[in-house]
């Protein structure tokens, strides 16, 4: 479903040198897959996950969707396959500060056309007790814990039924029992959805749970188990 090959990822420095932050990466992500992405920091996880997220273009190589090559899309063709396909957990949760948990829940399904404004919410409302937030629905994100923030966060990456969610160290911000739960949380929803998930995490035990665990280093992929 999702393809790297070849990819690699340089970014200039203000003094003009080109630092590599990805090299050479084939990588290739079946459909239902859970895949963790573990290696040191500064290994070049979140810049993977990043172009697996199409937030970002390669310098080298060829990214494919479903094998279509993405290099050629423009922005708007981007924003549109992230719309379709994708879904997002990140560490700091990123809500939007004066929406309600209802309306950040909501917000994806904004890009697509299909649905009214009526549709959106009974989607959002649905997720949102998927993730045990029933009573919290009208809450605003800075009145919500980090916990219950996360949970909208991984409410809004399913509302628009994605086939691949990418999430980067989502319980990074959580304390550790917090962040066991929504950890199973995420996983069992993504589960339900039929979903693809690819996962960046430190955390070993968890990546023990993935079917795949690919080790950065460098920006090289050092081996896959
Ligand atoms: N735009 C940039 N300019 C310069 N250096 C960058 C840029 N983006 C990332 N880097 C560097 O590239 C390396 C890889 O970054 P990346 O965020 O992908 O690592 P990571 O494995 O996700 O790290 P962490 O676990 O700490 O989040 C890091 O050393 C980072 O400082």
């Amino acid at each position: 479903m999702i393809a790297f090959e070849g990819v690699g990822k340089d970014v200039e420095l203000h003094n003009g040198q080109r630092l590599t932050l990805l090299d050479r990466v084939d990588l290739a992500v079946g459909a239902g897959e859970f895949v963790a992405v573990v290696g040191r920091s500064g290994s070049g996880k979140s810049t993977m996950l990043n172009l697996i997220g199409l937030l970002d273009t390669p310098t080298r190589g060829r990214i494919l969707l479903d094998g279509r090559d993405v290099s050629g899309c423009s922005d708007s063709e981007l924003s549109r396959l992230r719309g379709q396909h994708l879904g997002f957990v990140f560490q700091q949760f990123n809500l939007l500060a004066k929406r309600t948990a209802i309306a950040n829940t909501a917000a994806p399904l904004v890009f697509t056309t299909a649905y009214d404004a009526k549709e959106r919410t009974r989607r959002a409302v649905e997720q949102l007790r998927r993730v045990g937030l029933e009573h919290r629905m009208d809450a605003l994100p800075s009145t919500m814990s980090g916990g219950e923030q996360q949970r909208v966060a991984i409410a809004r990456a399913l509302v628009g039924k994605p086939r691949i969610v990418l999430a980067d160290e989502p319980t990074g911000s959580l304390d550790e029992s917090t962040g066991a739960q929504v950890m199973r949380l995420l996983i069992d929803e993504v589960r339900h959805a039929d979903a693809t998930l690819l996962l960046v995490t430190h955390d070993l035990d968890l990546a023990r749970e993935a079917d795949r665990v690919v080790r950065l280093e460098k920006g090289k992929v050092l081996e896959e188990s």
